[in-house]
């Protein structure tokens, strides 16, 4: 069991995290990797659809980029796993439909969902940090094997506050959450995140999952039942 004092927010990742990652590169991936295509072709005039596209001929710094071209970035981004913002939109986007049809649910693993609970019990506040939209957060948790578990959480965050293996990211959030740094808790699979979020002054706990990268200098637990706070 590992504790910790004086937690007034918990901010977790989400992929090697709360949820396999497996699920995440073999069904949400893929799923968004085949629907794209036809996806941007069919929307590309509504305008959260072309501030994407505008998005991507920027980011390429091709602003006359044909329509085809834009999608083939996007799938190249998608096979490199590039955590693109325009690109995590579009996902989302596109895994709404997924989810709605009952396609798929959203991995959590077991321990989580009751951790949660006792934490929100608690009084702590949750929070979720992921480089997927917060439309793509919320769905997620929305459509989950848990059910819909997004009572239990008192707001999202996704790039738009910055990438998560740079300090700047994590003060973004202390400052939204109005909390002193060390009265937060981040919990993430991936190591470069930890550094960046102790480097803002959060207290960090790397999840160590099947697969995942163990052996940091953060504290690490293979499961949410084994964080007391
Ligand atoms: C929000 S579910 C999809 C997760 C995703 O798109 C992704 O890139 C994983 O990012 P994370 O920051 O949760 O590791
Ligand atoms: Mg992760």
């Amino acid at each position: 069991m590992t504790h910790f004092d004086h937690i007034h927010a918990v901010v977790t990742d989400i992929e090697g995290t709360t949820t396999d990652i497996q699920f995440v590169h073999k069904v949400l991936f893929p799923y968004a990797y085949d629907q794209l295509p036809e996806f941007v072709h069919t929307h590309q005039a509504q305008p959260e659809v072309a501030e994407q596209i505008a998005a991507v001929r920027a980011r390429l710094d091709e602003p006359d980029a044909p329509v085809e071209r834009v999608i083939e970035t996007l799938l190249h981004w998608i096979e490199s796993d590039q955590k693109e913002t325009s690109l995590k939109a579009l996902q989302g986007m596109l895994w709404a439909d997924g989810y709605q049809r009952g396609a798929f649910k959203g991995h959590l693993y077991a321990d989580v969902v009751p951790c949660l609970r006792r934490w929100v019990e608690q009084g702590k506040k949750l929070y979720v940090y992921s480089s997927g939209s917060v439309q793509a957060q919320k769905l997620l948790f929305g459509y989950s094997t848990e059910g819909d578990v997004t009572p239990l959480f008192s707001g999202y965050f996704d790039t738009h506050v910055g990438h998560k293996r740079e300090a700047a990211s994590y003060r973004n959030i202390v400052d939204t959450l109005a909390l002193p740094a060390e009265q937060v808790l981040f919990l993430s699979d991936v190591i470069e995140e930890l550094d960046a979020a102790s480097e803002a002054g959060l207290q960090t706990l790397q999840l160590v999952r099947e697969g995942n990268r163990a052996g940091s200098r953060h504290p690490h637990v293979t499961r949410f039942d084994d964080i007391s706070l």
